[in-house]
């Protein structure tokens, strides 16, 4: 069986990308909305020049940003995907995705109305993250969601091929409890953190959680 992709989230100091640089982790992400989180592209910029992530994706997030911000922020920083958190509008995304012409993901909070809202941004999306719905908050909360919804999240994105993610307080010790609905990928931050920074064994740890089998138990 084969382990769910790993993104690697809300990395936000040279150390941080190295942690990951040392990981086998397909994605990194970097948050630019508001969030103890938030970096500069210019920063971003000069951490990926000194420490190059070859092989790895790199995603941008953004919350309810304006066009030219994130075109600007694509200029600088040219990443693989542009990530949404927010409640932008379908014409928002394929504006941008005309823009950029870059892969377009959005994160949808799991809710009543989750599903509803995929099939919207379908078409247009080129991949999904289900996150936990926190009040006040958009993300990189370290909260989990009630994850026996995981199968049709999961069943979405098999059948129109699309890459689907689960985020939401995601952790060493939990990852393994994820294999068993075998999503797509997994996508972390506060659970690879120690005092507000990426941990190099958090993220050996749940790299290894996730490429083990003893948790599989087939759905
Ligand atoms: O990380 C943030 O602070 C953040 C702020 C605003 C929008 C998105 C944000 N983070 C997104 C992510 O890091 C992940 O997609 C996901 O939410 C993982 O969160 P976590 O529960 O911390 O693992």
């Amino acid at each position: 069986m084969t382990a769910p992709k790993l993104k690697l989230c809300g990395l936000h100091s040279l150390e941080d990308v190295i942690a990951v640089s040392e990981s086998s982790a397909d994605f990194a992400g970097f948050v630019m909305a508001e969030s103890r989180r938030r970096v500069t592209p210019e920063s971003v910029k000069k951490w990926l020049d000194a420490c190059p992530l070859p092989g790895k994706k790199i995603a941008v997030l953004f919350v309810n940003e304006k066009a030219a911000e994130i075109e600007r922020v694509v200029e600088i920083l040219d990443p693989d995907i542009i990530q949404f958190h927010g409640d932008e509008p379908l014409h928002h995304l394929e504006h941008i995705k005309q823009s950029t012409g870059k892969e377009i993901w959005k994160a949808v909070p799991h809710e009543e109305q989750t599903l509803e809202k995929m099939e919207q941004y379908t078409g247009t999306a080129d991949g999904f993250i289900i996150d936990a719905k926190v009040k006040g908050a958009r993300g990189g909360t370290g909260q989990r969601f009630d994850w026996s919804h995981i199968p049709r999240y999961v069943s979405f994105g098999k059948d129109r091929g699309l890459p689907l993610l689960i985020a939401g307080g995601v952790t060493p010790k939990n990852a393994g409890e994820l294999l068993s609905f075998q999503p797509w990928g997994v996508d972390v931050s506060s659970g690879i953190e120690k005092e507000g920074k990426k941990d190099k064994s958090l993220v050996m740890e749940m790299e290894k959680r996730l490429n083990s089998n003893e948790n599989h138990v087939s759905r």
